[in-house]
């Protein structure tokens, strides 16, 4: 038997519109809204009713980009698909698209039944997945589009990390010219790894060892550089392109001047580029190793431009590239050697606390901030208006929200499997209260009441930015 239930009295934010409603949920989905007041003449009942009264009512956030469980560096990323997922819906996020790894030398295919695998049972809410192309041939060229097929539509790409990750330009080229043809969307990780590479090494070799040097070394110039090449193949190749968390004033320039030009080229930044710096990577006793991840924390300069991105649109999406690794035990195995920390931070349960505040802050509009993290990346990603919306139809992934808490951000409150928050001791305004997932109440006035296995493998349709 179905379940029915009533969130009375909210403010609806979405994407496109402001309207105070009541939200009718049936069935795991949204299946009306009306104006306050009105539900019992237009004959409504429920079995649940949710008071929204004074609080935002707000469509399920969409984190494009996590990491759980990602092998890095000879350790993982600390939260599994079981943590990570429950971190997520605390925070408000009711969708995440993690990244399968195609192992060098092995299938498309071996890598993302290893991620299916990995996912299976374990999420509190509903996941889907990229591909990253390690090892760019013949044979995973051909898998890309029996992947497209089977919804996994969207491939990441290196220009860092040479022996790992890397492509270079030839096996860029190819895999742009497959995804024109097969519909598939290449995601970009834009920095020159080869430059870094050299750079990393006088570095090391002058003794200059600690995690400020990460940033030192992975210049600005040569994220700008990339993301230029970046968009060079892909007009080549007659494909889109995403570029992925975008860190610099002169990499939001690039993807400016594409888009300026109509070429169909989109970019995402992170809560740690719009919120911390280079003066966090400086912190002393080793505790800018918290901060190292890659592309690197800019100085505080570039977050102007990153914000004005994200107002007119030269940036489309703000995810978190959650990719958590300990202080203790994970960081750590970099201490005497910057190179050697796993790179990434932790940060899927604060994205939309922290874009919440930037709407408090005056960086961006309230309909914007639902945009940027919720409908556009759901748009990006082929899953819009399944997800990403409040509107009849969609899955009821709805979040409460109240607009006048105001929280504390500590690895001691936090759900996330991380022994650090990267925000510690940062104040914000606005938190989640309830969180449904499908309809299901996963968090009911910040008690937890999720399930591991509740959560959905969803496969997703192409960008819808093309269409
Ligand atoms: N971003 C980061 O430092 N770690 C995760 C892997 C990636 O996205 O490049
Ligand atoms: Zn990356
Ligand atoms: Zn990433």
């Amino acid at each position: 038997m179905s379940t029915r239930t009533l969130i009375r009295g909210g403010l609806v934010v979405t994407a496109a519109d402001e309207v105070h409603a009541d939200v009718l949920v049936d069935d795991g989905r949204i299946a009306a809204l009306a104006a306050h007041g009105t539900t019992v003449a237009e004959g409504w009942t429920a079995d649940r009713v949710i008071d929204a009264t004074g609080k935002y009512v707000l469509p399920g956030g969409v984190d494009a980009h996590t990491h759980m469980e990602l092998p890095f560096g000879g350790t993982f990323a600390s939260d599994t698909f079981e943590t990570g997922t429950r971190a997520a819906a605390w925070g408000g996020t009711t969708t995440i698209v993690d990244f399968a790894v195609q192992t060098r030398g092995r299938a498309l295919r071996e890598g993302l039944d290893a991620w299916y695998a990995k996912a299976d049972g374990k999420c509190a809410i509903d996941y889907a997945f990229h591909m990253i192309l390690s090892d760019v041939n013949e044979s995973s060229l051909k898998e890309m589009d029996l992947l497209v097929e089977e919804g996994v539509t969207s491939f990441k790409l290196f220009m860092a990390y040479p022996g790992v990750f890397y492509s270079d330009d030839g096996q860029i080229l190819r895999a742009m010219q497959r995804s024109a043809s097969n519909g598939g969307l290449i995601m970009m990780h834009a920095e020159n790894g080869i430059a870094i590479d050299v750079l990393v090494e006088q570095a090391l070799a002058r003794g200059e060892t600690d995690p400020r040097y990460h940033g030192e070394v992975r210049k600005v110039l040569l994220e700008a550089e990339a993301t230029h090449r970046a968009i060079q193949l892909a007009r080549v190749a007659g494909a889109p392109l995403y570029v992925v968390h975008v860190s610099a004033e002169e990499a939001v320039a690039e993807l400016a001047a594409a888009r300026d030009k109509g070429l169909p080229v989109f970019g995402e930044t992170c809560p740690q580029y719009l919120f911390l710096s280079t003066d966090n990577l400086a912190e002393p006793d080793f505790e800018g190793a918290k901060y190292v991840c890659s592309t690197p924390l800019r100085p505080r300069e570039h977050q102007a431009a990153l914000w004005r991105g994200l107002r007119t649109d030269d940036l489309q999406v703000v995810s978190t590239d959650h990719c958590p690794f300990c202080f203790t035990g994970q960081k750590d195995l970099g201490r005497g050697d910057f190179s050697k920390i796993p790179n990434g931070l932790p940060g899927v349960e604060n994205r939309m606390d922290l874009l919440h505040q930037a709407v408090v802050d005056g960086h961006i509009s309230r309909r914007r901030w639902i945009d940027i993290a919720c409908a556009a990346p759901a748009r990006m990603f082929g899953l819009y208006p399944k997800k990403g919306t409040i509107a009849p139809g969609a899955d009821a992934d709805v979040v409460v929200y109240d607009p006048h808490a105001v929280q504390t951000i500590s690895a001691d409150t936090h759900h996330m499997n991380v022994d650090y928050s990267a925000y510690e001791g940062r104040t914000v305004t606005g938190q989640v209260e309830t969180v449904l997932s499908r309809g299901e109440v996963v968090v009911d006035r910040r008690t937890w009441t999720g399930r591991a296995g509740h959560g959905l493998y969803t496969p997703r349709s192409t960008c819808q930015y093309l269409n």
